[in-house]
């Protein structure tokens, strides 16, 4: 409900006073009026030589021309003439993430160009040539209309505020008492002996939500959902293990209660590890299923054949959503009609992944329509519907949402898609928001916290030094764990097969070209310290928690601040310090560099890699060239039919 609660995010206007509000957006729309009649003045002799021309160039071709609908002003001569059609190319800009211009950054522009809402309802400028007099909007050239204020539900606009700091901002284990005394000795013996902002932040506001048991929340209400943004590294994980798993202590019976959906198998892994951790001496079971283990596998897991149904074996279910949908569809048994909390980790990654329509199967199947005829079920589940009597004096277990991400979407619109209820927002990272930028979802316009112990850096390079540059910086910096992002699987192959024959550091590649066993091997190896090198797709851009990266390289750069976010931040983790660099080439460094500057990344430091300093390496590169033109020659071969 609290989605469609329309609140101002930043404007100057007070709630509710509608006719002072009517009265100034007349006063404005006046102002916007004049302006644009004596533009329109000013450009009149432009005009009419920019007529005179296209008259002349018409009666050279003498044709006949169908009249083209102008959303702007300006003959089709004139510099102001094509802003529809620049309009597209901009859009497709953002959607191709042209090195030209930042995503988002195009949306915004279209934004700012676009005809504001007109409180008198008067279309904007007709195209059949309107009076000076009647031309409210598109006769202002080039200059920018003024920007419409965004509008955000106010749980939105009004986050409570998350301590960035994982070093500072620490808040001691008893200092939060609501959290079991077994609990927190885990806790200590596995090394925390202090809170993450985040953690001192989400973990009590979750236990309470279950403080009165499963059903109801303080005040006998539904438990409110839970949205979470805050930086890479920042422990989120744990802000969810820790309460699901003290919630779920008193269980009685063995039942899916908490459902954990993550973008990928690897991550889905690591997250199910921590469960295991802090599950570990009690009654409760974790279940992973990803398929990384057969179907038939996963579902012994899952549930147990009894004389009279269906045992189930797992408090916990961690898992990836195509393979969640198979379980819903092809278990016997496995149900989800006691679901009371679903974390949804990742989740602007899995908003994107909703045409795959995970999302209304698993709350299809924590709210079966034919529930009432199962005898065994106790509390009849139905879908929510507006509160009355008769439907609060049968209280039923809620389900509710948990959403934890570095980059949180702020575009309601999408958030609308997973159907919170009386959403809470735990946020770092937007304190420092301009209004603009609350239609931030175009993945570069918003504001992302970053660790503090990151820097920031970029090497100017050309396409012929590049792999050279990556060399040179792999060998000075002489770290011990590296992590090399590129754009594609056959770039993270060709550059790991350059590495392999250039020699003197030890590679490994991880990308769709592997398969999950060999994944799961190269990653164990990178953690054990195996692997210096490890080269990537944005496979393991996202939540992929190895201890110990000191460097993060972007070989490619990144189209979307998002992806710049995650990438990086797979260094500098719980407070450790770490290094990010960047490759760009001249075409990619002034957009590159204005997408960073706009996200409020702290201190880009330019690294020069001096041409005397590569020299050196050439002819050894050369000779590795020439070893993975063979190597690809010979892959190609083995491919051909
Ligand atoms: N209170 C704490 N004290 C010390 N270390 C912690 C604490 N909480 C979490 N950690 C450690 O911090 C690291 C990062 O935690 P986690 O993976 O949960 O981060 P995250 O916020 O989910 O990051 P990402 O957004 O990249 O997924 C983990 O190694 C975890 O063990």
């Amino acid at each position: 409900m609290a989605l469609f609660h329309v609140a101002r995010y930043s404007g100057p206007e007070a709630p509710g006073a509608e006719s002072e509000a009517d009265g100034r957006a007349r006063a404005l729309l006046e102002r916007l009026q004049c302006r644009a009649r004596e533009r329109q003045q000013q450009k009149q002799p432009q005009q009419q030589a920019a007529a005179r021309t296209s008259e002349a160039a018409g009666r050279r071709r003498r044709r006949p021309r169908r009249p083209r609908r102008r959303e702007g002003s300006g003959a089709p001569g004139s510099p102001h003439a094509p802003p529809g059609k620049r309009r597209k190319v901009d859009g497709e800009d953002s959607r191709a993430g042209s090195s030209e211009e930042a995503p988002g950054e195009s949306g915004a522009d279209a934004e700012g160009a676009g005809p504001p809402e007109h409180p008198g309802g008067r279309p904007p400028g007709e195209a059949s040539g309107p009076p000076a007099h009647a031309l409210l909007l598109g006769g202002f050239g080039r200059s920018r209309a003024p920007k419409v204020q965004p509008f955000l539900p106010s749980w939105l606009a009004e986050p409570s505020c998350v301590g960035k700091s994982v070093t500072e901002d620490l808040v001691p284990i008893e200092h939060i008492p609501a959290v079991h005394p077994d609990m927190q000795k885990k806790l200590r013996a596995h090394g925390i002996s202090s809170y993450f902002p985040v953690q001192a932040a989400v973990v009590p506001a979750l236990l309470e939500s279950t403080a009165n048991g499963f059903l109801v929340a303080r005040g006998g209400y539904r438990p409110r959902d839970l949205c979470v943004s805050a930086p890479t590294g920042s422990g989120k994980t744990l802000a969810f293990v820790i309460p699901v798993v003290q919630a779920l202590l008193g269980r009685a019976v063995c039942q899916v209660r908490a459902l954990v959906v993550l973008p990928t198998k690897e991550l889905a892994q690591q997250v199910s590890k921590v469960f295991n951790i802090y599950t570990d001496a009690t009654p409760l079971r974790v279940a992973l299923i990803t398929g990384q283990k057969s179907l038939v596998k996963e579902q012994e897991s899952l549930v147990q054949k009894t004389a009279d149904g269906f045992r189930c074996l797992a408090d916990v279910v961690v898992a990836t959503p195509g393979r969640l949908v198979d379980h819903i569809d092809q278990t016997p048994g496995f149900s989800l009609q006691h679901l009371r909390f679903l974390v949804i980790d990742e989740a602007d990654r899995m908003i994107d992944s909703m045409h795959q329509s995970w999302l209304p199967r698993v709350v299809e199947a924590a709210f079966p329509s034919d529930g009432a005829k199962d005898p065994f079920v106790l509390l009849q589940r139905r879908q929510p519907q507006a509160p009355t009597a008769a439907s609060i004096s049968c209280p039923q277990m809620p389900l509710q949402k948990l959403l934890f991400s570095a980059t949180l979407t702020q575009n309601p619109e999408k958030l609308q898609q997973l159907g919170l209820h009386q959403p809470w927002l735990f946020s770092t990272g937007l304190t420092h928001r301009d209004p603009g930028d609350s239609d931030a979802d175009r993945d570069s316009g918003g504001k992302y916290a970053f660790p503090a112990g990151l820097s920031h850096h970029y090497v100017p390079c050309s396409l012929r030094t590049k792999p050279l540059a990556i060399l040179h910086l792999i060998l000075e910096k002489n770290f011990s764990r590296v992590l090399c992002f590129t754009n594609s699987r056959e770039n993270s192959h060709r550059l790991f097969l350059l590495v392999q024959a250039f020699g003197g550091v030890t590679a490994a590649e991880f990308s769709s070209r592997c398969g999950p066993g060999q994944r799961k091997a190269v990653l164990k190896q990178f953690e054990q310290g195996k692997i210096q090198l490890l080269i990537s797709t944005d496979a393991t851009a996202r939540g992929i928690d190895v201890q110990g990266v000191q460097l993060v390289v972007n070989y490619d750069a990144p189209q979307y601040l998002r992806t710049y976010v995650h990438r990086v931040g797979r260094t500098a983790r719980a407070g450790r310090t770490g290094q990010a660099f960047t490759l760009l080439l001249k075409v990619q460094e002034k957009r590159f560099l204005r997408m960073l500057a706009e996200a409020g990344v702290p201190d880009m430091t330019r690294h020069d890699v001096p041409s005397e300093l590569l020299q050196p390496l050439v002819p050894r590169y050369e000779e590795a060239l020439s070893q993975l033109e063979r190597a690809v020659k010979e892959e190609r071969r083995q491919k051909a039919p």
